[in-house]
């Protein structure tokens, strides 16, 4: 199996050449709007960008009176990250699976839209089609199905013979993926059920990133990451200063790393990927945060800041 991935050394001790730090040239969203909207025009830089835009979308499941989405909008720029929370059963998840292509919009658009140096679209809007978006679901670990960190990410690939080229070209990918996500000390023949949590998680990640996808959409990903997860950030400040008295500093720091570990990696992504998160877990994802918004019972979406105070 390890021979299929052509450009691979070996299962044991298999590592991946780190590519040369990529340097964006390209604007961040809140620097672009401050050129764009600046007073002076002699700031003005020419900046295309692009925003992945959702219009108007409504969502009744076939057979169905309910109405699980209200002509929910918003807006993303690229190589940003949204975030999206609000209480359980107000329809976050559906929207998901809406963004992702699982289900369809009663009404509405899922667009790309591309916009040039004075604000203005530059080109049609282009429909979101659902392989250019990559989800990661709540728990993702629960939906390995491979005996091997190798047969999990390689799960779906093209098996004929004359896919040579198509495979060359997904190893190559895989290569970053499995970089961009630290997964780069990790045996290929390791059993992914035996990986840490942390490492569960960046796995189910670099199979979405193989094919970089317009948008990156993730469904609560510190989600049972520690049993502390239920509780207020309060409360678990209070549990973990607890745990550190009565357990000393390596389970403290345990409970604190796997989570703390995929936030660093969100942060790592966000440079380079258009990411939309659903989660409850506020105030650890606060700071990456350039766009929030709350969905209230009903369907019904608003933009707010995130209610955290530091
Ligand atoms: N196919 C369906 N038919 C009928 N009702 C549905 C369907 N899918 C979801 N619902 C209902 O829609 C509401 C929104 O569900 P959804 O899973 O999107 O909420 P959520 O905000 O993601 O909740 P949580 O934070 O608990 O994950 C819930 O009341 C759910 O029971």
């Amino acid at each position: 199996m390890a021979n299929s991935i052509s450009g691979f050394n070996s299962m044991k001790g298999w590592r991946v050449i780190l590519p040369p730090n990529k340097v964006s040239t390209k604007l961040n969203s809140s620097s672009r709007q401050a050129l764009s909207f600046g007073k002076s025009q002699a700031l003005r830089i020419k900046c295309d960008y692009s925003c992945f835009e959702v219009k108007d979308v409504s969502y009744q499941p076939p057979g169905t009176e309910l109405s699980l989405l209200n002509a929910v909008s918003f807006s993303l720029p690229e190589k940003s990250f949204g975030l999206i929370f609000g209480q359980s059963g107000s329809g976050k998840t559906t929207l998901l699976q809406l963004l992702a292509g699982l289900s369809k919009p009663t009404s509405g658009s899922i667009y790309i839209q591309r916009y040039g140096n004075d604000g203005n679209p530059n080109h049609s809007p282009e429909p979101l089609s659902s392989e250019r978006v990559g989800i990661v679901f709540q728990f993702p670990e629960r939906y390995f199905v491979a005996d091997t960190v190798l047969d999990e990410v390689t799960f779906g690939w093209p098996r004929q013979k004359g896919a040579v080229e198509k495979k060359e070209q997904l190893a190559l990918q895989l290569q970053r993926a499995i970089n961009w996500v630290g997964l780069d000390g990790i045996l290929l023949d390791k059993d992914p059920n035996s990986l840490s949590g942390g490492y569960k998680r960046r796995l189910a990640l670099a199979i979405q990133l193989v094919q970089i996808p317009d948008l990156l959409i993730l469904d609560e990903p510190l989600a049972g990451l520690a049993f502390l997860y239920c509780c207020t950030p309060e409360s678990q400040d209070f549990m973990l200063s607890f745990c550190f008295i009565n357990h000393g500093s390596k389970v403290a720091n345990s409970l604190i790393g796997k989570r703390a570990d995929v936030v660093r990696l969100l942060k790592h992504l966000k440079r380079e990927l258009t990411v939309l998160v659903v989660s409850h877990d506020l105030k650890e994802l606060a700071a990456l945060v350039d766009r929030s918004w709350r969905m209230e019972m009903g369907g019904f979406l608003r933009e707010e800041p995130v209610p955290v105070q530091f």
